[in-house]
């Protein structure tokens, strides 16, 4: 579908995400622009496993989710983010329907390792037909990242893969991943562009790792059909450039090679 962008609010700034940002995203749709809303909530997962007193560790950036911890992402994901995020939109003039990748088999997926990681999920299909009636009807799609296999069976899955996987099935215009940095970060610094071949060294290095491991994944598994470009950047609207240009890491697949005669 043209013009579709998929926003990806990482759980790391949903809750400093300003009233501004959510006037954007709808002043987006008022000019033709069709956007979708892809969440995350690992803090407030992370919050509410503690006060259980259930424990979780990452591998990679992914949670290992035993039954008792996939009962709780849902609730969090689907019960309380999901609901702040169609708040949000609602109070800056939009309409917004939440849903998880479990409505209308939206997100189906498959284990991604189930001996090590238990119930984490990866897309294999989208239900993209859902997502383009809603956004005919000027909808906003907003999406928890929990998804189902064929037989029913519930699986966490990482916010920036289900984000990644709709923007490729629904060939989006554009893919922002909006989280509590800059963008991806070495030596202090905010590299404004990368390639493919230098996240491979920089993941090698251990310049980037944790969180931003699923997302640089994500984002270089979409650029190879309609999207050219991924952009991560912070939720702050600090960075938002005098002009109006936003500001943040962008990842291409390769530069661009010039030919001197
Ligand atoms: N090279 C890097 N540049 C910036 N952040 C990085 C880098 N490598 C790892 N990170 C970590 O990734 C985090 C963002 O991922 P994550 O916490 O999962 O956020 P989100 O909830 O937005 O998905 C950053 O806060 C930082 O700790
Ligand atoms: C499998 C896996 O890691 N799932 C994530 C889902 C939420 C998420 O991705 O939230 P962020 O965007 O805040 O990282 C989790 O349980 O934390």
């Amino acid at each position: 579908m043209k013009d579709v962008v998929v926003i990806k609010c990482g759980g790391s700034t949903i809750a400093e995400l300003s009233d501004e940002f959510f006037k954007s995203v709808v002043a987006m749709q008022k000019n033709g622009k069709h956007p979708i809303v892809v969440h995350g909530g690992g803090p407030a997962i992370n919050h509410l496993l503690q006060k259980l007193d259930i424990k979780s560790e990452f591998v990679d950036g992914l949670r290992k989710t035993t039954e008792d911890v996939l009962d709780t992402a849902e609730m969090v994901l689907c019960g309380k983010v999901n609901k702040q995020v169609v708040t949000s939109l609602h109070q800056a003039g939009g309409q917004a329907v939440g849903l998880s990748g479990c409505d209308g088999s939206l997100l189906e997926v498959k284990p991604v390792n189930e001996g090590m990681l238990g119930y984490v999920g990866e897309p294999t299909k989208v239900n993209t037909s859902l997502l383009t009636s809603l956004m005919e009807l000027k909808m906003i799609p907003v999406i928890a990242p929990i998804g189902m296999n064929e037989e029913g069976t519930h699986y966490n899955v990482n916010a920036d893969s289900a984000a990644a996987a709709i923007a490729k099935e629904l060939g989006a215009e554009q893919l922002v991943f909006v989280t509590d940095v800059d963008g991806i970060l070495k030596d202090g610094k905010c590299l404004e562009q990368v390639t493919a071949d230098e996240i491979e060294s920089y993941i090698k290095d251990g310049t980037i790792y944790g969180g931003m491991l699923p997302k640089v994944r994500a984002a270089l598994s979409t650029l190879t059909g309609n999207i050219q470009s991924v952009m991560i950047m912070n939720g702050k609207s600090t960075n938002v450039g005098e002009d109006g240009s936003v500001q943040g890491t962008t990842i291409i697949k390769s530069k661009m090679k010039l030919f001197v005669s």
